[in-house]
């Protein structure tokens, strides 16, 4: 479990971090969605000891990581954005030598780096030096380190960027996975479409403070729908008036949209027929995560 309390951060007059707090609890997906400069990456440094706080802590699993380093540290893995690693050195070795840091002899972390290489997609390239390695292969060798100690808790930030199709199921699986193992996961993304598939609840950052944090339920509940209606004729002023009972009604042409539909698109169509119209199309657009982080955005502004 990861536990951000009143994190604030500086740097030199700049407030990076407002006084930061949330919770991830054990086995919970959290989503951390924020626009470029939010803070993200900066609580999630703080969050894995790399960058210290000014105000405030992060326990993981109760220990802090400002008093209690050592063991917190390796209580968590951690994805960053840019893995940067010695490039000039084989994958492999590399590994074994980080794993040194572990306990582990070299024979066992050979044993358990050709494991993880396979799991995480990387069987073949272990004798690949790490400057051959692509920024997707960078951030699978990145996991296979932070799953040296089989932590259980995970921090990705931006893992899905400049990953391909694949690498970016291999990493929504992976997540589910983890989460099912009853291990905490944050992830920090601005792919929204893949938020909102995996996970439990988002936390919303802006400017450097912590705007909302809510479940999926509750964003589904909060986001509004679309619907958008193709005609075969442009409606008639009674018909449009008919409509508004359904949301905010705007008309381009023959083309009727809905904004906050609360209705049901059966009814639509039925209304539409019985007046003599054809629809030649019908949509219903929900923007459910997108919607309620512009939402909420707005209101901060
Ligand atoms: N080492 C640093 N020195 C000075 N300013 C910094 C430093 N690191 C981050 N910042 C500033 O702190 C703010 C938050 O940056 P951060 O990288 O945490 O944002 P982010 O939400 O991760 O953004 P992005 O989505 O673009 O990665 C930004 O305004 C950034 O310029």
């Amino acid at each position: 479990m990861l536990e951000i309390k009143g994190v604030s951060k500086w740097f030199g007059k700049f407030q990076a971090l407002n006084n930061i707090s949330f919770n991830v609890n054990n086995g919970e997906l959290v989503g951390y969605v924020g626009l470029n400069g939010a803070g993200k990456t900066t609580t999630i440094r703080i969050i894995v000891g790399v960058l210290p706080p000014d105000k405030g802590d992060v326990l993981i699993d109760g220990y802090s990581i400002t008093y209690n380093k050592r063991q917190a540290s390796k209580l968590i893995g951690w994805v960053p954005e840019l893995p940067i690693f010695e490039p000039d050195v084989k994958a492999l070795d590399y590994f074994v030598y980080l794993a040194g840091y572990y306990g582990l002899s070299s024979r066992e972390a050979y044993s358990l780096g050709k494991k993880l290489f396979e799991e995480v997609g990387l069987s073949g390239a272990e004798y690949k030096k790490l400057q051959e390695y692509s920024q997707g292969m960078k951030k699978r060798f990145a996991l296979a380190v932070s799953m040296i100690n089989d932590p259980p808790n995970f921090v990705f930030d931006e893992v899905l960027n400049g990953l391909d199709p694949e690498g970016i199921k291999f990493f929504r699986e992976l997540a589910k996975k983890f989460k099912k193992e009853g291990k905490s996961v944050l992830f920090s993304s601005h792919i929204l479409s893949e938020v909102e598939a995996i996970a439990d609840r988002v936390v919303f950052i802006h400017k450097g403070r912590i705007i909302n944090s809510l479940s999926m339920q509750e964003i589904k509940r909060m986001a509004s729908k679309k619907l958008v209606l193709s005609l075969g004729q442009t409606p008639s002023h009674n018909i449009v008036d008919k409509l508004r009972e359904y949301g905010r009604v705007s008309i381009e042409g023959n083309i009727i949209t809905i904004e906050d539909f609360n209705g049901e698109q059966s009814s639509i169509i039925e209304l539409l027929v019985n007046n003599g119209y054809k629809v030649n199309e019908i949509k219903l657009v929900e923007k459910s995560l997108e919607d309620v982080f512009f939402k909420l955005i707005g209101e901060q502004k």
